[in-house]
């Protein structure tokens, strides 16, 4: 559903600053995979995520969402088939919108006549329901300023509206970073629901390798521009924070080796 072919993403070509951070990167993504995605500070998570949501211009390679080719089309042409949450909890909402006009213009996104803040009334009561099924007491806020909630009520409104327009893909990156361990853990729970509910293709991107063992159905750690390990299945049920770590040191010495030996 997802193809990221030969992908090469280099900043600042021909300066002191030059960092060629994809080259010749591949990823193949099912229908309905749920993938974690882990790698050590600078690996290059986030900008993937950027690259495929159109935030960031590849350089050269192709991606294609459901047999198109997107990587050409601007990010807001894509933003109908691609839902984002991300790490910073005012980033997915407007905070100065209460949450109704927030719910509406997300449940409006990509439609032909697009009239984001004019509130159908027959809506109130489907985001009403929505809201309530998360048990975090958005439902009785609708009137609220959305900069008034908490970075959780925020995240997980967020999560609501990214999926809200039915994309095909959901990124999230690092969406429960930001958040406290307790909270962290309802997002991720709601996280779960919205994506099973929705069967919507997922990549996730976390720091946390327990989260990212529990969640979804694939993991893959990303190490110098590159896919260095694809677990599924059974094999990914089987996994430890413990083994991942040991992977995560096993790279840092085979860099450290290599600049002993260059
Ligand atoms: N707009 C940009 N211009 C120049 N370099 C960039 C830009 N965006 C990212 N980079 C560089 O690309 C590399 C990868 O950054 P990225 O944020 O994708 O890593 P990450 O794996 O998400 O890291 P972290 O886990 O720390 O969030 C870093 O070296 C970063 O400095």
């Amino acid at each position: 559903m997802l193809q990221i072919k030969n992908l090469y993403k280099v900043f600042n070509k021909g300066t002191v600053n030059e960092n060629v951070l994809f080259n010749n990167f591949n990823l193949k993504v099912e229908e309905g995979d749920f993938i974690s995605i882990i790698g050590s500070n600078g690996a290059g998570k986030s900008t993937l995520l950027n690259i495929v949501s159109g935030n960031i211009d590849l350089t050269e390679g192709s991606i294609i969402l459901n047999g198109s080719e997107i990587s050409r089309l601007p990010e807001y042409k894509r933003t109908k088939q691609i839902g984002r949450v991300f790490q910073n909890p005012s980033l997915g909402v407007s905070p100065n919108m209460t949450i109704l006009e927030n719910m509406s213009m997300a449940y409006n996104k990509g439609k032909k006549f697009n009239f984001s803040f004019a509130i159908n009334k027959n809506n109130i009561n489907m985001f009403k329901e929505t809201l309530s099924k998360l048990n975090i007491g958005l439902e009785n806020k609708l009137h609220n300023k959305v900069g008034l909630l908490s970075g959780g009520q925020r995240q997980a409104l967020s999560l609501i509206m990214a999926v809200m327009a039915k994309p095909k893909l959901l990124l999230l990156d690092e969406h429960t970073a930001a958040i406290d361990p307790k909270t962290s853990e309802i997002i991720m729970d709601i996280t779960s629901d919205i994506v099973e509910k929705n069967k919507i293709t997922t990549l996730m991107v976390t720091h946390n390798l327990n989260d990212a063992i529990k969640m979804g159905n694939r993991l893959i750690m990303i190490h110098k521009g590159q896919v260095v390990m694809d677990i599924r299945g059974n094999e990914k049920k089987n996994l430890t924070a413990d083994k991942l770590l040991d992977e995560f040191k096993k790279l840092e010495n085979a860099i450290s080796d290599s600049v002993l030996f260059a």
